[in-house]
């Protein structure tokens, strides 16, 4: 999703909800200017010498096969998408530099109208790109059309690539009118620049400017949009050729993440194939809204796209889980031609996505495999915590046979591993006890990844082990989110090892369990075992600092039931509580 800057109102939305009669749904709540109208983005006097428009379609995405439109369920069957109305982006931000950090948050809700009439003062449009486009590549047809720019097939004249036909995407700088959207396409080059090379992500070749525009040159995909092989199918894929798709997205994504890149606009229009074969691969493009993370950071700009986008987006703090959701959205429509969260407006969605959950009983969910509705429920889960991680989603049993690649290594182990060496000894035995109760899945899982490790001879594995891996998996976006700085919260291992069993306690996640049906049992099997081996008496103030309870709250009455009063050991109660650790809402308080 981009921006469209322009303003214009006299046409209607292509892209607007429609009810049954194909009439424009509009929301009374959503103001004016998010009426996007693909058509006022078209530069109509286009300062690019070789740009040829191509005519307008009426409807870009007609519904090809309306006689399986008509079987699935009415309204919320994937029939064309309309892009939200998008410049919610860095609204906060951009608010916040302009008025002050009290007006932001009272308006963070609404979307300025005179967001676009913003003036320019100054703006630095020079990106230190080669100025050389003309010379070193002739540019053709237009191949594809965005919000913020169009892109060209082109060819490069000369040098090693000469005769290479490549796609060139045409961002006018006259669309950038805030140093935000400059930082944009800033970032998305260097974003691209860096993670270049993935065999699921488009390959960037070179970046060129002139006085008018930036030229992102990149491979050509000619196989179109996963959007259309949707649409050409009617909504519906088999199992089989869901997982293709699903395989391909989550390798990407996964590899973004443990680069420490969010995409944030994750959905069919921004994954194309190759060719136009049947099996041709899957690429990621349009990085114009992503974003570096560091490990433990949490973006707070709303972006991405309505049908796509995470609950904790909509709370304004998330992280790489929100890409997973969105991949979870991509997965139900594939798997069932509906939207999993349908509204007539925007602010319908959003409220569906917060609240509502989606429908797994309608068909042809009834006839598909236990394991595909339970790696979508795992997807689409409401917290983020619970959900699970790309790299965990490749490893689900659903897919797991078919991920022909080799697991990327998970982020997120390393942010439990820091939580857990930053614990007492009586959590980490607690979590040693939880461990243990973890299910084949789970175990499958943290086997991998810890091979991934490359674990020494004697099975165990240092901090070297850990630098190692990332090394091997480093590009230069790891710079940007600091990946490897992270490393030095994890200093403590320098001096000792880790085995499996330990591992398995370090980089289980506890809220993940808390979401399994048998999370009960596990918990209740745990505490009899950390009962023979790890139990101990404990006192309040002990336990109270442990769990980082601040010294304002009343700690004998919070932690009362979380000892047991016979011998001032940990109750079932307390146990669970010492699982959690400290939560992050104190952890911030004790830093
Ligand atoms: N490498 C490529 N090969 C072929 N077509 C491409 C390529 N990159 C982009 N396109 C086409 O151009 C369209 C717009 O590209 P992109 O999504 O990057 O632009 P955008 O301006 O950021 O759009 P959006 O409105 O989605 O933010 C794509 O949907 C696709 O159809
Ligand atoms: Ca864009
Ligand atoms: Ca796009
Ligand atoms: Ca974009």
């Amino acid at each position: 999703m981009g921006i469209c800057t322009s303003k214009q109102r006299a046409r209607p939305n292509p892209y607007a909800p429609r009810d049954e009669n194909g009439q424009p749904q509009l929301d009374p709540g959503v103001s004016e200017p998010n009426l996007l109208n693909l058509e006022s983005c078209v530069p109509q006097s286009p300062s690019f010498p070789f740009y040829s428009p191509s005519p307008s379609p009426a409807n870009p995405y007609p519904i090809k096969s309306p006689a399986a439109a008509a079987a699935s369920t009415p309204h919320r069957l994937f029939r064309r998408p309309f892009p939200p109305p998008s410049p919610a982006k860095h609204i906060k931000a951009f608010l916040a530099r302009r008025q002050g950090k009290k007006k932001a948050a009272a308006a963070s809700a609404s979307i300025p109208e005179d967001r676009e009439e913003e003036e320019e003062v100054e703006l630095d449009k020079r990106f230190g790109f080669s100025k050389e486009m003309t010379s070193r590549l002739e540019v053709g047809q237009e191949v594809g059309r965005g919000h913020f720019g169009y892109t060209c097939r082109a060819r490069f004249k000369k040098g090693d690539l000469k005769g290479q036909q490549v796609a060139v995407k045409v961002i006018p700088k006259a669309k950038m009118t805030t140093a935000i959207a400059i930082e944009d396409v800033r970032r998305e080059v260097k974003i691209l620049r860096a993670l270049s090379g993935h065999s699921n992500l488009v390959q960037f070749y070179d970046a060129f400017e002139d006085h008018d525009n930036v030229y992102i040159v990149m491979e050509l995909c000619e196989g179109g949009e996963l959007l259309d092989r949707i649409l050409s199918r009617g909504g519906k894929y088999s199992e089989e050729d869901a997982k293709t798709v699903m395989v391909q997205i989550l390798n990407v994504v996964a590899f973004c993440h443990l680069q420490g890149v969010v995409h944030r606009d994750l959905k069919p229009e921004n994954f194309l194939y190759t060719s136009n074969d049947d099996n041709s691969q899957l690429k990621a493009i349009d990085f114009g809204l992503s974003d570096f993370v560091r490990p433990d950071e949490k973006l707070n700009d709303i972006v991405g796209s309505a049908y796509y986008v995470a609950p904790e987006v909509l709370h304004r703090s998330y992280s790489t889980e929100a890409d997973v959701w969105s991949i979870g959205v991509i997965a139900y429509i594939l798997l069932c031609g509906s939207r999993p969260f349908w509204a007539r407006t925007e602010s319908g969605i959003f409220r569906a996505v917060l609240k509502a959950e989606p429908s797994f009983d309608e068909p042809p969910w009834p006839s598909l495999s236990s394991e595909a509705k339970d790696f979508v429920k795992r997807l689409l889960n409401k917290d983020p915590r619970r959900r699970m991680t790309a790299s965990q989603a490749l490893s689900h049993p659903w897919i797991r046979n078919c991920s022909g690649t080799k697991l990327p290594l998970d982020i997120s182990i390393f942010r439990l591993m820091k939580s857990y060496m930053r614990s007492s000894s009586l959590r980490k035995a607690a979590l040693m006890a939880l461990a243990k109760t973890s299910t084949p899945d789970a175990l499958f899982y943290l086997r991998l990844q810890f091979a991934l490790l490359e674990p020494n001879k004697d099975g165990s594995i240092t901090l070297e082990n850990i630098r190692m891996a990332l090394m091997r998996n480093s590009t230069d976006a790891m710079k940007d989110s600091r990946i490897h700085d992270y490393l030095t919260s994890l200093t403590v291992l320098q001096y000792r090892r880790m085995d499996f069993e330990e591992f398995c306690a370090a980089a289980l996640s506890v809220h993940q369990m808390e979401a399994l049906d048998r999370w009960e049992h596990c918990a209740r099997c745990a505490y009899e075992m950390f009962e023979k081996d790890g139990n101990r008496a404990i006192m309040i103030d002990e336990l109270a600092s442990e769990l980082g309870l601040s010294p304002s709250v009343p700690v004998h009455a919070v932690v009362h039931d979380w000892i047991r009063h016979t011998d001032g050991k940990l109750s079932f109660l307390g146990f669970v509580k010492m699982l959690h650790g400290v939560s992050s809402r104190n952890v911030a308080k004790l830093q």
